[in-house]
């Protein structure tokens, strides 16, 4: 590892020094959570999203480069045609001719982000179809009757998107591994079943409580399933006393939409025993309860009549929420069972929410407004040692970035990019890195931009990279100057037509009276560049390359003991090297 020169001088400045506005400020940028208060500084803040977010603040600062994963995923083109609604339905016997575009219709949301679906799923919560006991019943009758299904692949549905709404809310960690899950003796037992075995395969340490054992061969092929997993068996009577202790999360699958009256032994001491959880005090260490469709107990139409019964945490309905479900207060409440076609939902007029991108659950209720400060995740990762680094920040960040390629994230060459104008404000945005090589960062732009009038006034970036899932950050800081027009009008002629097409009709930045503008726009130059022809890339569209001064790779741990490798540039015998120091995190 390059080691310092004593005598030399940082050529970037320390986040602790103050700025100075009249000299070029410099900026930098770093992922935080929220924790402060806005307004009241009485009272907490409450903002219904949890997001991380990036602060800017602003001091008084050629190679042909990479290409990034040339098969990143684009932003969608409008007209693609997967996000055409779904052709109709082919009419059956006993149900209606499904309807092109009826509006309860669950569409694909055009973007599998689950932020946008879960707004979406927000806006329709109220207007959700609740289903009274007779039509759960029926629908399940046709589902396996006409319409083709086996009993098998439901329940193996139910119980996949149980597992998936559970490690979407309690994801998998410290605090969220011990899983108890209570199954009853009909179908809604075998949900439980099936989530016991996927949330063993997602990393859970599932235990099972399945007292009334119903001699069929599906149910004991499940059994035998879980019992090949080591899953242990818990007779109801050796539960243990305290179930706060041995499990985070217990699923109540006892009974589903089929209960009638009030429950029998076995089932009614453990019901109770929920009951009691959700009515002691201890606070501090309550497993979450988990209700799969019905939290059992209650009427499958009138919810908790007396309200003495199970107060689960969340509850996952299947096919659509029964009519209990509109007494659930609970903070998580979810469908699943994505396997509802056209025919019923047509014949039962179901207003259902769109499930995002892949996902097997979506959430009904929107998320449970959180207090700001109290949101804290708890880093897990390997250790980042001075030991382990590369000597050079480029081959770091390339290690790093084929990590985030290969662990499947998202746009993992999305970065945050600060620049900072001549009266040293500064501004960010996110733009798609297009090429790193040893020295430079690329990325292109409309040279009319904010970003680029900023650059114009001021040439010092800064780029702040972060991949939540691998609890990873990397910012680099360094100056800024435009890429030779050649290799612009190269990358140019490499995106997709469509893009090009964008690039003309946006002359990004400025105001615009409407949507229908760009739009209006984007059809004629459709129409002019139809026959095929090269589409002129405009001169205001063009590449950027940072040249980094200064890298710091950040790593998520335990009791914010974070690693924070810094890399920085130092005069050694003439020559200039990285040096690395850790920060304190
Ligand atoms: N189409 C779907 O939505 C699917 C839902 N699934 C799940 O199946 C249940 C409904 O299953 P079913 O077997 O009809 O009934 P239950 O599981 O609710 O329980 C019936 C079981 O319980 C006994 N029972 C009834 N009342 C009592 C009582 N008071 N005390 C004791 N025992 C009682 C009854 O005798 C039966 O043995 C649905 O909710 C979903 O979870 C499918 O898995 C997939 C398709
Ligand atoms: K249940």
């Amino acid at each position: 590892m390059p080691q310092p020169a004593a005598h030399h001088t940082p050529r970037y400045r320390s986040p602790y020094q103050t700025s100075s506005a009249a000299s070029r400020p410099e900026p930098q940028s770093r992922m935080l959570a929220v924790a402060s208060r806005t307004r009241d500084k009485s009272a907490p803040t409450i903002l219904s999203l949890a997001m991380p977010f990036l602060l800017t603040t602003a001091t008084g600062t050629a190679t042909s480069p990479r290409p990034l994963i040339p098969s990143s995923p684009r932003r969608q083109n409008p007209t693609t045609p997967h996000l055409r609604p779904p052709p109709p339905a082919r009419r059956l016997p006993g149900f209606p001719a499904a309807e092109p575009g009826a509006p309860f219709l669950p569409r694909p949301p055009r973007r599998g982000m689950a932020s946008l679906a879960a707004t979406a799923a927000a806006a329709a919560a109220a207007e959700v179809t609740h289903l009274t006991q007779r039509d759960a019943a029926e629908i399940d009758e046709q589902l396996m009757g006409p319409l083709g299904f086996s009993v098998d692949q439901l329940m193996e549905l139910a119980g996949l998107s149980v597992a998936a709404a559970v490690a979407e809310v309690y994801k998998l960690s410290e605090e969220h591994t011990r899983v108890l899950i209570i199954c009853g003796p009909g179908n809604n037992g075998g949900d439980g079943l099936v989530a016991a075995r996927h949330l063993y395969h997602f990393g859970y340490r599932p235990s099972v409580c399945y007292p009334k054992r119903t001699p069929k061969p599906l149910y004991s092929g499940l059994v035998t399933q879980l019992e090949s997993l080591s899953i242990p068996f818990i007779p109801a009577e050796d539960l243990p006393h305290d179930l706060s202790r041995e499990f985070d999360i217990i699923v109540d699958a006892m009974f589903g939409f089929s209960f009638h009256g009030t429950p029998r032994p076995p089932f009614d001491d453990l019901i109770q025993r929920l009951i009691s959880l959700s009515v002691i005090g201890n606070s501090d260490k309550k497993p979450a309860i988990v209700s799969v469709d019905i939290p059992s107990g209650w009427h499958v139409e009138e919810g908790d009549v007396d309200g003495g019964g199970i107060k689960p945490d969340m509850l996952v309905s299947l096919t659509a929420p029964k009519l209990c479900a509109k007494k659930f207060t609970g903070p998580h409440h979810f469908l699943g069972g994505r396997f509802v076609p056209p025919p019923i939902l047509n014949k039962y007029g179901l207003k259902l929410p769109p499930y995002p991108g892949t996902s097997m659950c979506a959430r009904i209720r929107k998320a449970p407004s959180v207090d700001i400060s109290s949101l804290r995740e708890n880093y897990i990762s390997p250790e980042l040692l001075e030991s382990q680094v590369m000597p050079d920040p480029f081959d770091q960040f390339l290690r790093w970035f084929d990590e985030a390629v290969t662990a499947g994230l998202r746009e993992p060459n999305a970065m945050a990019l600060t620049t900072v104008n001549r009266e040293g404000k500064p501004s960010s945005r996110m733009v798609l890195l297009k090429g790193v090589d040893k020295q430079t960062f690329v990325w292109y732009t409309n040279y009319g931009s904010r970003k680029a009038h900023d650059l114009s006034e001021n040439p010092n970036a800064a780029l702040l990279f972060y991949w939540n899932e691998m609890n990873r950050q990397v910012r680099v800081e360094g100056s800024v100057e435009k890429v030779p027009e050649e290799e612009s009008e190269k990358y140019f002629h490499s995106r997709p037509r469509g893009s090009q097409l964008g690039a003309i009709v946006s002359k990004q930045s400025t105001v615009i009276a409407g949507r229908e503008v760009l739009q209006q726009a984007y059809k004629e130059l459709e129409h002019k560049y139809s026959d095929g022809s090269l589409i002129p890339k405009p001169e205001y569209w063009g590449g950027y390359r940072l040249t980094p001064t200064l890298f710091e790779f950040w790593q998520g741990q335990q009791s914010r003991l974070h690693d924070r490798l810094q890399y920085s540039q130092r005069e050694v015998d003439g020559n200039t090297a990285w040096h690395i120091e850790r920060l304190s995190p």
